[in-house]
């Protein structure tokens, strides 16, 4: 059973499709990366696979059950969501905002957790700091704790290292491996191709509203693809690194 499964979704935003007959799913101890040109549909998934997004036809599973028939509360319990939007509107304490995660702890114990989850994604110092004064990379940081404080097996994190700087990029997401290893489901969008390439086990690409490739990342990002749904040109090099994808514009009419 996957943690969360969308079959044959369609979706509409302002009277136009946005997903137009999308299969996915994750599975407990994978992580997917979610990757396309900007508008492809990317956000319209991991929405769609939280009920946040009504699907106009298939259905959408959360762990075994059609999410349309779950209460919120049931859907808070098995998903975890990291929104693109790094807003936050109350200048609450970091470790407030992340103890949030956890509304049926007591208060106390809800706190230790959040700040434990802080220290762990090395934001510690950032516990008893107002979110509004903080930078757009230190909010991010405290947005992924409370996800990662979700009860949710299944993480579904939009844009989660956007705006960090390349060494967070990287600690973030050897963070959001671990958090597959131990039997999580982790679903993150990505723009950057070559860290996709290096931490997924399989790459959906959108294009138009539709997945083009689902497949490990060698097969997902094959130069064809990336001719077809980025405009790219690109070779993968191996290096010491792992993957990197060496890239130009394809030059127009080609
Ligand atoms: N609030 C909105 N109103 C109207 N159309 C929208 C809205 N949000 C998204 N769309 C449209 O839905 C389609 C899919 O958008 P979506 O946000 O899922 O793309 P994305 O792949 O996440 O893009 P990006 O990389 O830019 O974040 C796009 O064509 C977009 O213009």
């Amino acid at each position: 059973m996957s943690l969360a499964e969308l079959s044959n979704a369609r979706a509409r935003i302002g009277g136009r499709e946005v997903l137009s007959g999308v299969d996915v799913r994750l599975e407990a101890g994978e992580l997917v990366a979610v990757v396309g040109r900007n508008g492809a549909g990317k956000t319209s998934v991991l929405r769609a696979m939280l009920g946040l997004l009504p699907l106009t036809g298939g259905v959408a599973w959360l762990a075994g059950d059609d999410l349309a028939r779950l209460p919120e509360r049931e859907r808070l319990a098995r998903a975890a969501y990291l929104p693109q939007e790094r807003r936050i509107a109350w200048n609450m304490a970091a470790v407030d905002i992340v103890a949030l995660a956890m509304p049926l702890l007591p208060d106390a114990e809800a706190k230790d957790r959040a700040a434990r989850v802080l220290d762990d994604l090395e934001g510690g110092h950032l516990a008893d700091r107002g979110v509004a004064d903080m930078s757009g990379g230190e909010r991010a940081r405290v947005l992924l704790a409370r996800a990662l404080n979700a009860p949710g097996q299944a993480l579904l994190l939009d844009e989660p290292v956007a705006g960090l700087d390349p060494d967070a990029q990287l600690f973030v997401l050897d963070r959001l491996r671990r958090e597959a290893d131990r039997g999580r489901g982790v679903m993150l969008s990505l723009h950057d191709l070559t860290l996709a390439a290096r931490v997924a086990d399989r790459i959906v690409v959108m294009a138009d509203g539709r997945v083009v490739a689902d497949a490990r990342p060698a097969t997902a990002l094959a130069p064809e693809i990336l001719r077809d749904a980025f405009g790219l040109n690109g070779v993968w090099i191996q290096t010491e690194a792992g993957p990197t994808l060496a890239m130009g514009r394809r030059s127009q009419g080609a």
